[in-house]
């Protein structure tokens, strides 16, 4: 699994150019991504700038060398690119297992090309098949929100820490929900409905706004685009 994840990082390097502002999103197969990216950097001097999605991000980064900025000081990111919990055939995806969903889909949505990378494993049907839904929510309106989100046929979870006791804390400082659902028909209807609930401050769908996903296989790597 973990090779298939490095596989498709190392594919990912070849949409980097010289002078790019690059999204660097979270989790594990993204950390081989951006691990690449900073030994790139360092060979072949690039002038790349990353723009982290969390602080996971962040770290790896500046630990792999690659100079970090802030979205006030770009005018425009050209790729972003970051993992995925689930790929509908539609290219619509679940984001958020590491929590890390809303500065994500804002780094995500503003980049030129969003290049999605996962193993085989996080293919499915429709969207909802395997994984929650993660819901970043404001602390204090976190039961009546999990309500809310049940009008849609859905359970609603708090995620519990590991090494925490109670709820987790975002980078934000917020609590996520995980919502599971049966089936989500239409992901682009149902984002929008998640996101009009008073107290949402993002979700975990990312509708119709994926270019490029680059799948990890035993037989190699697929690429698959809108
Ligand atoms: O908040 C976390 C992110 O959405 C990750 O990009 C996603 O969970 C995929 O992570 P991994 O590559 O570790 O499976």
């Amino acid at each position: 699994m973990d090779e298939m994840k490095k596989l498709v990082a190392k594919e990912a390097l070849k949409f980097v150019e010289d002078g790019m502002v690059v999204g660097l999103g979270t989790g594990s197969t993204t950390a081989h991504f951006i691990r690449l990216l900073g030994k790139l950097v360092m060979e072949e001097e690039l002038e790349i700038y990353g723009i982290p999605t969390s602080y996971q991000a962040k770290f790896l980064a500046i630990e792999s060398g690659i100079p970090v900025v802030s979205l006030d000081e770009v005018d425009a990111i050209d790729i972003a690119v970051d993992g995925a919990d689930e790929v509908d055939p539609n290219l619509n995806l679940i984001k958020g297992r590491g929590a890390a969903l809303t500065m994500e889909k804002i780094i995500d949505y503003r980049a030129g090309t969003f290049i999605v990378l996962v193993d085989e494993s996080k293919l499915v049907d429709y969207l909802g098949q395997k994984m929650p839904v993660p819901i970043e929510v404001i602390p204090s309106a976190w039961r009546v929100i999990a309500e809310e989100i049940e009008v849609f046929n859905a359970t609603a979870e708090l995620r519990m820490g590991i090494k925490k006791d109670g709820p987790i804390v975002t980078d934000n400082g917020n609590f996520i929900l995980d919502a599971k659902f049966e089936r989500i028909e239409d992901p682009l209807d149902m984002e929008i409905e998640l996101n009009n609930i008073p107290g949402v401050v993002e979700n975990g769908i990312f509708a119709d706004i994926a270019d490029v996903v680059l799948v990890g296989t035993k037989e190699g790597v697929k690429k698959m685009e809108r």
